[in-house]
């Protein structure tokens, strides 16, 4: 198991207190009254053996009566106790999700790349909701099983301590087996987790891109790999199955061992006037109800083994800190802020990837308000130097900086607020245009619909949405399905407007778009690159010709820098190959 033993319990602790004494108040409650019982009914008993009182009647109905209201006091603390436990557990396992969320989203990039989103979400959902069962519902059972155990086996030696001394020199061997069997299921939970989980993932890929698996008419292939990993699952679970049947088989027997062996030695002792036929009827009672309670325990020893394996992998994911810092370091004041970078002699690798090097000893300063236009070959880290400057990865060494300051010294949540993208394919969210354009202001819920719909139009966004029967309330899909490519680029443009960051990081479509739409994105990047520092990842000529400055990227690090004309007039420059192949 990793992580502390004892955290589970922490989880626990953290639940309601009140809510949390008021269980354990009518757990002790209703297990002191079912536990009563046995005592009681055997002195029904004498009484009815020994019948020739005067009261007899009297006295029955009067014990039976005391008995029933007491029962129904146990009903009553019983019900409460189920419904508070159900609470707590889904109040722990909402906490138990949230934290694992919040811990999710603050990991580093690098972590993404080595982790798939499927497996995450099964660890949100199944990984979460087993452990939050085990801890609660069936902790309280368990606790239940156990304070009904300790008291039965307690009462039976008061009523008879000869046979309770027989009776229990049978238990050992079961707590034996109970023990082995846990430990078996804790194991093999965890390998059910991790094939659930990457079931999921398997899903998860198939659905998300369902496009790509119908254009290659993959659909059976899919489903084929699907039901291969369920069957795993299956094998799994029937493993599970063997070993819960033998357990039950063996802990059943057992208990009706018990019994008949109670029967015996109590018929014995019957014989030989140690025992009334009442005292012989609480004990089987209290028997009964010990082996019950004894077969509750392993179950909830079982369960709870179940927990502990699921929690396993929570507990690393819970406890993971992130490589990169999430929001700590030093914030620019708005004055001395200007926005100027510069890679000073950066070497880097991506750590999903440590034996590639992208760039060595790569150095480029990208001056403020002016455009730096970046061309390379395919492959080459354009990409890749966008992602530094955002700092979702680390150099390996040399420096990335803003305005004079190393940018590993700034807090990257401030730095990432001033930077503004539009990458080629945008991402979008699947709810409405306006939320979506809302996505790029710091608190999306004060911006005004006046606000959203004017930058929408500086981005040439405006006519189009206005188009569309429900405006800006249009809900855009799953990752903007519903809209073609140049919309979804100008809503993107209109997104970065409405976030007004100083800094701008642009990568151009590749992917030609017709004449009108071509126009209209070109002129909404226009106005939005006015008055930024900008970096822009460059394909059209039109773009370079524009730039203050033209950057070549090549065999990771800059080869050449300049304007265009500059850089053409060189006879065998890399540029004026490059811009050869290109045309
Ligand atoms: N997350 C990642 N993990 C490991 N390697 C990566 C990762 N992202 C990109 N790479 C590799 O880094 C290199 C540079 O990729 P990058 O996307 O920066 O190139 P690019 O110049 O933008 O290419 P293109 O013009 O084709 O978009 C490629 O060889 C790529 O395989």
């Amino acid at each position: 198991m990793h992580g502390p033993p004892a955290w589970p319990l922490r989880l626990l602790v953290a639940a309601n207190r009140k809510e949390r004494g008021a269980a354990v108040g009518f757990l002790a409650m209703s297990s002191v009254i079912t536990m009563s019982a046995p005592f009681f009914l055997g002195r029904i008993i004498d009484v009815i053996y020994t019948n020739p009182t005067v009261d007899y009647s009297y006295t029955l109905t009067r014990l039976c009566l005391a008995l029933s209201g007491v029962f129904l006091c146990g009903a009553a603390a019983n019900t409460v106790r189920v419904y508070l436990m159900q609470t707590s557990g889904q109040r722990i396992v909402n906490r138990l999700r949230a934290s694992l969320f919040s811990s999710l989203l603050r990991q580093e990039v690098a972590f993404f790349d080595k982790t798939r989103t499927g497996e995450l979400i099964n660890r949100l959902s199944s990984d979460t909701a087993l452990l939050g069962r085990s801890i609660t519902e069936n902790l309280s059972d368990g606790l239940r099983a156990g304070a009904q155990a300790s008291i039965g086996i307690g009462m039976m030696f008061y009523v008879s301590p000869q046979l309770a001394t027989f009776v229990l020199s049978v238990v050992p061997p079961i707590s034996v087996l109970a023990v082995i069997y846990g430990r078996y299921l804790q194991k093999l939970t965890k390998v059910m987790q991790d094939s659930l989980a990457q079931t999921t993932q398997l899903a998860e890929e198939s659905i998300g891109n369902i496009r790509t698996v119908r254009a290659f008419g993959k659909e059976i292939t899919e489903i084929e790999k699907y039901t291969s990993k369920v069957d795993h699952v299956m094998q799994l679970a029937r493993k599970e199955a063997f070993a819960r049947a033998g357990f039950f088989g063996a802990t059943g027997l057992s208990g009706n061992l018990i019994v008949l062996s109670v029967l015996y030695k109590g018929g014995l002792l019957m014989g030989s006037a140690h025992m009334t036929v009442g005292e012989l009827s609480s004990f089987l009672m209290y028997a009964f109800w010990v082996g019950l309670s004894i077969g509750g325990l392993s179950s909830f020893y079982s369960e709870l083994m179940k927990g502990l394996g699921a929690g396993g992998r929570l507990w690393e994911l819970l406890e993971r800190k992130p490589e990169l810092p999430f929001d700590e370091g030093v914030v620019l004041n708005q004055e001395s802020f200007q926005g100027t970078l510069e890679f000073r002699n950066v070497h880097f690798t991506y750590p999903a990837r440590p034996e590639v090097p992208i760039f060595q000893d790569f150095s480029l300063c990208i001056p403020s308000a002016s455009v730096t236009a970046l061309v390379g070959p395919s492959g080459s880290g354009k990409s890749t130097v966008l992602s530094l400057l955002l700092r979702l990865y680390d150099p390996v060494s040399g420096t990335i900086s803003l305005d004079g300051h190393d940018i590993r010294q700034l807090n990257p949540v401030w730095l990432r607020s001033k930077i503004g993208t539009v990458s080629q394919e945008p991402v979008l969210f699947s709810c409405s245009i306006a939320e979506n354009i809302a996505y790029g202001a710091d608190d999306p819920s004060s911006v005004t619909a006046e606000q959203i719909e004017k930058v929408a139009d500086v981005a040439n966004a405006g006519a189009f949405i206005r188009n569309f029967p429900q405006g800006f309330n249009t809900v855009v899909g799953e990752k903007g399905v519903l809209l073609s490519g140049g919309q979804k680029q100008r809503i993107a443009i209109a997104r970065a407007l409405l976030k007004n960051p100083k800094i701008l990081l642009l990568d151009e479509a590749t992917s030609a778009l017709d004449a009108e739409n071509e126009y209209l994105v070109q002129e909404a990047l226009d106005r939005l690159m006015e008055g930024r520092t900008v970096l822009i990842i460059a394909h059209r000529l039109s773009t370079i010709k524009n730039a203050n400055t033209v950057a070549v990227l090549d065999q990771g690090k800059i080869t050449e820098r300049g304007r265009h004309e500059e850089l053409l007039s060189k006879p065998n420059g890399i540029y004026r190959r490059l811009m050869n192949k290109q045309s």
